[in-house]
């Protein structure tokens, strides 16, 4: 990271590596504040390996340089089984993603920070239900809701909307869209749906043939 560079984190010279065979090579980019950068690729091509190496090498070397914590990065997985009689309401589950205090029950403020988020990722409605009987589409805005709730300033969605319909995909990621301008944080988007990145990217960051390279999507 250059002295003038405002990059929330920065990957230099990046070597993602299995046991056994070399993935990405010499791999850099930036990631901006209050930007949404899609990571697209063929299926094994390394992306989320690429976010794994950069979660493990976070400021521990020169590779892979923040201004932010650790704890201020969160990352939400591709796929979680929820059973349809999952009983925690919305609200619940997405309290669990506070650092709580040690009281068994959240306190005003902690609930307070709970309504934030919900009425950011439109699920006011949903408070009160069970998160087993949501969709797909609202589980997902759940599980984004859940990681934002401890104010990340950079979130990763790997593969979120792989099984959701089209609409469902537009309304994540309106939901993504209102977050970045809401709370200037900045996303990640791992994804194979050209149209959300034409949509809703501000840069995409391809990998191919072992490497990657970084493109704004449209002016802003
Ligand atoms: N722990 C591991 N041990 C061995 N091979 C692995 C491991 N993790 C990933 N791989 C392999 O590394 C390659 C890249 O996997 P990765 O999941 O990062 O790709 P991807 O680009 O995210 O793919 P997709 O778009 O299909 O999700 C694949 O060939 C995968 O099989």
């Amino acid at each position: 990271m250059n002295k003038e560079s405002n990059a929330l984190l920065s990957v230099s010279h990046l070597d993602v590596n299995l046991k056994d065979r070399s993935l990405i090579h010499d791999l850099s980019f930036d990631i901006l504040p209050a930007t949404l950068t899609c990571i697209t690729g063929e299926n094994g091509v390394g992306k989320t390996t690429l976010i794994k190496t950069i979660l493990k090498q976070f400021n521990k070397n020169e590779h892979v340089k923040a201004q932010i914590k650790r704890s201020e990065m969160q990352y939400i997985p591709q796929l979680r089984q929820i059973d349809d009689d999952y009983p925690l309401t919305v609200f619940d589950f997405i309290g669990l993603g506070l650092q709580k205090s040690w009281l068994p029950w959240l306190r005003k403020k902690e609930k307070q920070k709970v309504q934030r988020v919900i009425e950011m990722t439109n699920l006011s409605a949903l408070a009160n239900t069970p998160l087993g009987s949501c969709s797909g589409g609202e589980q997902q805005r759940v599980y984004l809701a859940q990681a934002l709730v401890s104010q990340p300033k950079l979130f990763i969605l790997d593969e979120s909307t792989a099984s959701l319909d089209k609409e469902a995909k537009f309304v994540l990621l309106d939901a993504v869209k209102k977050v970045i301008k809401q709370t200037d944080a900045s996303a990640i988007f791992i994804t194979h749906d050209p149209v959300l990145v034409k949509e809703y990217g501000d840069y995409d960051l391809n990998i191919a043939n072992q490497t990657g390279h970084i493109s704004a999507v449209k002016e802003a």
